[in-house]
């Protein structure tokens, strides 16, 4: 379905094309003084980016048309994707396209012609979202318009049985601990499972490596103290075992007085698979409201808060953007610094937040983070190969017992806070 125009549209907005992407260009993220490395391309073979687009992407589009009973037009469209992706070159947008002057704004015309493993990784990867959206049909008139690729994957992980168990589990958290095991949920849940067992006391002391490589969370509580006034911004990543424990954590903030107002930032559209959109936010709090206990109890409070302005929901068309946020919009920046934090949930979005980059994993993540337009937080476990914050010891310690892999296994966590 065609969502809104944004301010990126207009010719000259402050995200025109290579305003603020160029390795060292002002304004880059890695202000400050700390020169910008290179930008992540997927074009090494045995690397981690070019395993998702000549691997990954290849099972997702084998998943999509395995999951919904598409019609040979559609799955004709599915086979093109797929070799075009592995084979051909990037295509424009068709020039009627609802989106064609937004994606023309997001570097389109500077990419087309090449092949997709040679442009920035963030960009391929968002630019086959958009692509495989229109081989099912997701935005033409016609049967399949607005429907979910992803939603038969999306619904197996919501109704999981494991999910029950989770919640379940939260009855018998002691009230002092629930803010610090909703903050964990909220961080494991990036890696598919509440994990509030992860945040079982004196695990992390047992780890050779703790599984949080970063902890910033005192910094986090210290924005938003009992009784306050604040508004929290939350960007939120996948749908399902994410997005619950999500809810959870804003419904706890909202009706202990931590927040009296919460912004959540959805995608318009579906993208990477399992990233949240309003009608998953939907099939989440129904699973809240069905489960029983503080579950339901907290998914009937959001449910008010959503009728009473205390919680809105946003689907603003920068989520689906192929670019860092440091060429977010004018609206959207003024959305995240009327906040008193904005926090950006899961992988891609700690990509976006301090840019794809090949970054020292010592970067400080307050430079990186400095263009941001108000307190940030990131929470996040490791998928990929970016990362900055880390002290020289932990880095030291990752890379002498795990090699590479502590980068992209999810066997790691971080919550990073800059005020
Ligand atoms: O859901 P998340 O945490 O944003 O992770 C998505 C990540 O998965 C990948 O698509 C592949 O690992 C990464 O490109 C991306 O950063």
């Amino acid at each position: 379905m065609p969502d809104a125009p944004d301010a990126s549209d207009v010719p000259g907005a402050p995200d025109a094309p290579g305003a603020v992407d160029a390795p060292g260009a002002p304004g880059a993220p890695g202000g400050r003084g700390t020169p910008a490395p290179p930008v992540i391309l997927g074009d090494e073979p045995g690397s981690f980016p070019h395993a998702v687009l000549a691997e990954r992407h290849p099972a997702i589009v084998r998943q999509v048309a395995r999951d919904l009973p598409y019609d040979p037009a559609r799955r004709r469209a599915l086979d093109a994707l797929l070799e075009n992706c592995l084979k051909g070159s990037i295509e424009p947008l068709p020039a009627d396209a609802h989106d064609h002057a937004r994606w023309t704004a997001w570097d389109m015309d500077a990419h087309a012609g090449r092949s997709w493993f040679e442009v920035p990784w963030l960009w391929s990867e968002s630019y086959f979202y958009r692509r495989l959206l229109d081989a099912v049909g997701y935005f033409a008139p016609g049967p399949w318009q607005g429907v979910d690729p992803f939603r038969p994957a999306k619904l197996a992980d919501l109704d999981a049985p494991e999910t029950d168990a989770e919640l379940a589990a939260l009855d018998a958290l002691p009230p002092d601990g629930l803010a610090a095991a909703l903050l964990h949920g909220s961080v494991w849940g990036n890696r598919a499972d509440l994990g509030f067992r992860l945040s079982a006391p004196g695990a992390a002391d047992r780890a050779e490596v703790p599984p949080l490589v970063a902890d910033d969370s005192e910094r986090l509580w210290s924005l938003l103290p009992p009784a306050g006034d604040a508004t929290l911004c939350l960007v939120a990543d996948n749908a399902g075992r994410e997005l619950v424990p999500d809810l959870l954590l804003i419904a706890h903030l909202l009706t202990h007085g931590r927040v009296r107002r919460a912004v959540l930032h959805v995608k318009p559209h579906p993208y990477y698979v399992s990233d949240a959109t309003p009608a998953d936010v939907l099939d989440a709090l129904r699973r809240l409201t069905g489960a029983g206990g503080t579950a339901a109890r907290y998914g009937h409070a959001l449910r008010e808060a959503l009728a009473d302005g205390r919680l809105t929901l946003r689907a603003h068309p920068f989520s689906c953007a192929p670019l860092p946020y440091a060429r977010m919009p004018e609206d959207l920046r003024a959305d995240f610094a009327a906040a008193t934090v904005t926090v950006l949930k899961g992988d891609l979005n700690y990509r976006r937040l301090v840019g794809d980059r090949r970054w020292p994993p010592t970067t400080p993540f307050a430079d990186v983070t400095a263009y941001f337009p108000g307190p940030v937080a990131a929470l996040r476990t490791l998928k990929s190969d970016v990362i900055t914050g880390l002290a020289p010891a932990t880095q030291a310690a990752l890379d002498a017992t795990e090699g590479d892999r502590w980068r992209t296994a999810g066997a790691h966590a971080l919550i990073q806070v800059r005020h």
